[in-house]
């Protein structure tokens, strides 16, 4: 006897009822996130049969009702952790994370952003086809009223990412003063952003401001004066200055959104940072309905740690991995043995060809300077954009650039960050630049929204301090780069501030022979051992044998020179 004959015997007479399964879930092979839920009604067993089924326990409790109970949660639960699974693939998809609590979903068209219609148009009047990742998940987190800090790359689509909330929000005019700022770290990116805001915000008649002459601005701000203006775009300075009046010479009471770009430069300290003045800032916008938002392309633990002790209920966003350069630049290290060679490179680059619009980025503005003294005469179509320069003069050379009558523009980290010029097909850091940040944001003028573009980066041996981080960020953006680079010893941190607080002495650009490049002492030397050079060459010279020169060679010397 077997055992199913075993099983036969003893349960004779035993009333087995058939299954019935209530709930399937099924799953599409094709693709394991795409999952069809489908509810059929639950049948209830009859009473006999649950009687049946059901093992009565002391305290009249039946498993067989938990069970079924427990079954329903199980489903809708499943349900749950399979919207929650598709959500989270959408965001893999889109290089999305995200911290914080609650976190709604990713939208995935301009459709999904829950804001007026006439927002979307003018998102699409822009030429703006699907949002950016940073704007699928910054947007909908924002129109919720959360506090975010958002890291995301380069000519991602930031700025729309943080102006579509707070235009939707802001609704429309309403003569209270100003209920959004924008800080920027640079006027020049004030003004873009000003110009974006009028673009996204076309139609709805917000006063969008930018602090442009302060004298002006005491009389225009003030607390009566101000009330025609809605939303105010400004560098940390000028809006402190107007702090600072006594009484204040502008009034930020009803300042509900607080936006701060390049969160992590105008969280710097020292002297060209911007952390003190942000202070007196967050201080002056004292409004209880105040969130903040930050935005860069790149993240200091500074900011994030000032965000979770700051900032109630906070999101963190991330696209990609953090401090890394966009992926649509095509990265290149370059030795060029010294400051001469610099010259030459670019001279080679040029003469090679160059396609405009082109950025070269110097260490300071006397450099800057410098650069364009020696390319204005090579007839390059070019112009410089510095601090010394009056505010008319970079308003004028941006502009130029813009419209392409310039094509290639020398500038120093003034326009490293932010600065939306499109179409910009070469970034060239003719200076070493002093961070891994830096390199980030420099060569991030180019290769924006979705264009392709190349960063060349000049390098001396005095400049093997920052070498190693900027080749890891080559490295992890996939370029090659030689073994060496890599393996050079990491500085310890006092050392690296200090190289980033001082950029290397250079020698002056410029083509001169190289007795006039020589000072004092050497200059004596140089003509002493020239002169002995000239003596020798004469002297070989006398005593060569004369050779006779054929007609055909002649033609060949004469073409030659
Ligand atoms: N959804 C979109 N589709 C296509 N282009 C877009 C979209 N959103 C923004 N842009 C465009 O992309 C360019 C870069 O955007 P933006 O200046 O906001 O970048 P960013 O992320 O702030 O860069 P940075 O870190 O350098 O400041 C701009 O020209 C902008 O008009």
């Amino acid at each position: 006897m077997d055992t199913y004959d075993i099983f036969k015997k003893l349960s004779r007479g035993a009333k087995f009822p058939k299954k019935t399964n209530t709930v399937q879930v099924q799953a599409k092979q094709e693709n394991p996130f795409e999952v069809k839920i489908e509810t059929k009604p639950v049948k209830f067993a009859n009473s006999q049969t649950q009687q049946d089924n059901s093992i009565t326990l002391l305290n009249g409790l039946s498993t067989e009702k938990r069970g079924k109970k427990r079954k329903i949660v199980d489903v809708e639960q499943k349900k749950k952790n399979l919207e929650q699974e598709q959500i989270n693939h959408y965001r893999n998809v889109n290089n999305i994370t995200v911290v914080g609590r609650h976190v709604p979903e990713p939208c995935k068209s301009f459709n999904d952003f829950n804001v007026d219609e006439d927002i979307i148009e003018n998102l699409k009047t822009c030429g703006f086809e699907e949002p950016t990742p940073i704007q699928k998940q910054a947007v909908p987190l924002m129109l919720e009223g959360r506090q975010i800090l958002a890291c995301a790359p380069t000519g991602s689509g930031k700025t729309a990412a943080f102006l579509v909330p707070i235009i939707d929000a802001l609704k429309g005019p309403q003569r209270q003063g100003f209920r959004a700022l924008i800080l920027c770290p640079t006027r020049e990116l004030a003004k873009q952003t000003q110009r974006e805001c009028g673009r996204l915000s076309e139609g709805r008649g917000f006063r969008v401001h930018i602090i442009s002459k302060i004298k002006k601005a005491l009389t225009q701000y003030n607390p009566n004066g101000s009330q025609k203006y809605d939303i105010l775009v400004t560098t940390p300075n000028r809006l402190c200055y107007l702090l600072k009046q006594d009484p204040p010479g502008i009034s930020l009471r009803n300042v509900e959104w607080l936006i701060i770009d390049e969160a992590d430069k105008l969280f710097e300290s020292g002297v060209r940072g911007f952390r003190e003045q942000l202070n007196d800032i967050l201080k002056a916008c004292d409004n209880q309905k105040r969130k903040i938002a930050m935005f860069s392309a790149t993240y200091t633990p500074v900011v994030a740690k000032w965000c979770v002790h700051n900032m109630k209920g906070l999101v963190r966003i991330t696209i990609g991995h953090r401090n890394a350069a966009t992926d649509s630049v095509e990265q290149e290290l370059l030795f060029v043995g010294n400051e001469q060679g610099k010259l030459l490179a670019f001279r080679d680059l040029v003469r090679k060809g160059l396609s405009p619009p082109v950025l070269i980025f110097v260490q300071s503005k006397e450099r800057a300077q410098q650069l364009f003294n020696e390319l204005i005469y090579d007839g390059i179509n070019v112009d410089a954009i510095h601090s010394d320069r009056t505010q008319l003069q970079r308003d004028n050379t941006v502009r130029s650039f813009r419209e392409g009558r310039i094509w290639v523009l020398i500038c120093t980290e003034l326009m490293a960050r932010g600065v939306d010029f499109k179409g910009v097909n070469l970034v060239i850091n003719y200076d070493f630049p002093p961070s891994a940040i830096s390199y980030v944001h420099r060569i991030g003028r180019a290769g924006r929204a979705g264009r392709k573009g190349k960063a060349i980066t000049f390098f001396t041996s005095d400049d093997t301090t920052n070498l190693r981080s900027i080749a890891h960020i080559l490295k992890e953006s996939g370029c090659e780069v030689p073994p060496y680079m890599l393996a050079i010893k990491k500085l310890p941190k006092s050392k690296r501030k200090k190289v980033q607080a001082g950029a290397p002495k250079r020698e002056e650009i410029i083509t001169k022979p190289l007795y006039d490049r020589l000072k004092g002492g050497k200059r004596e030397k140089f003509r002493e051992i020239n002169n002995r050079l000239k003596e020798k060459r004469k002297h070989l010279n006398k005593n060569k044998p004369k050779k006779k020169i054929s007609s055909s060679t002649k033609e060949d010397l004469s073409e030659s020179e």
